[in-house]
């Protein structure tokens, strides 16, 4: 499975009421890169991922997968080929953990003889990667946080998405799942756009990051020249000291009031 090139123009979105929430922004995204969505609470991140996963719709200008807007495509194939982690949970409480990552596979059903075991490969392929073999018949109401956010993520894994949309993936999960979570983003040859807090993991992870600030483009580009003190100070209203560890040399942020 390969990643989709995403372009993005000009896209824009306004509330019913009129009030603009993200401004026209721009950006492109080659097949297999992971861009991170940087910015304080409320800066318009979550609004960006969805316009992405095709839950809302643009006001203004388009979005391109290969070189086809997400809005001339059927809903099923879009479905085949974006999947969305978000921070909201499905309150399937009663359904096993299998049966919600089986979900996953939904959009692929064809009715053909075999296919029923092509799809449980794959779901015990994605509940491996994601370390729940062992909490596959477990009911999902009776998982920890980041235990449900690891089954949401081998549910879009098993979708076998060409885009993975991840709102906050690190959120919940100890330090352990947090880095194989990064790790796993790092090795998808997917494309990926992900909104991430800890602009640390952001850094270590992301070919590509765009920065927002009150639903506008602050900087778009690598990590290390998005990413600056002057940028950071001016979308979270924090101060900011750019280190470097000793050991590795990697670029470490700390912030402070
Ligand atoms: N449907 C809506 N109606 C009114 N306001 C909205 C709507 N959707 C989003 N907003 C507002 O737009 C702003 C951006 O919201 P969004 O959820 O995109 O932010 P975010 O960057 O993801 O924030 P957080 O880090 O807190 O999750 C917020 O102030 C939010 O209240």
């Amino acid at each position: 499975m390969t990643g989709v090139d995403l372009f993005v123009r000009e896209v824009s979105w306004k509330t019913g009421q009129g009030k603009t929430i993200l401004h026209p922004l721009s950006f492109d995204l080659p097949a297999g890169e992971v861009l991170g969505i940087a910015g304080a609470n409320g800066a318009g991140k979550s609004t960006l991922l969805r316009l992405l996963y095709r839950f809302l719709k643009p006001k203004t200008g388009e979005i391109l997968l290969d070189g086809t807007d997400l809005w001339h495509i059927s809903a099923r194939e879009a479905a085949k080929t974006i999947a969305a982690v978000l921070q909201e949970q499905p309150t399937d409480f009663a359904l096993t953990v299998r049966e919600i990552v089986t979900l996953g596979r939904r959009p692929h059903a064809t009715g053909i003889a075999g296919a029923g075991k092509r799809d449980a490969e794959i779901v015990d392929d994605c509940l491996g990667k994601m370390d729940l073999l062992s909490y596959a018949k477990r009911a999902f109401g009776t998982l920890s946080g980041g235990e449900r956010q690891r089954v949401m993520v081998a549910r879009a894994l098993a979708q076998e998405p060409r885009l993975l949309v991840l709102d906050e993936p690190t959120n919940h999960l100890d330090i352990r799942h947090q880095l194989e979570i990064v790790e796993l983003i790092a090795d998808l040859d997917i494309t990926i756009v992900t909104s991430l807090h800890d602009l640390n993991l952001a850094s270590r992870v992301c070919d590509k990051v765009l920065l927002l600030h009150e639903g506008r483009l602050v900087a778009q580009g690598m990590p290390e020249t998005v990413l600056t003190p002057g940028n950071i100070e001016q979308a979270y209203s924090v101060q900011v000291r750019l280190e470097q560890l000793s050991a590795s040399r990697e670029r470490y942020l700390t912030f402070h009031l």
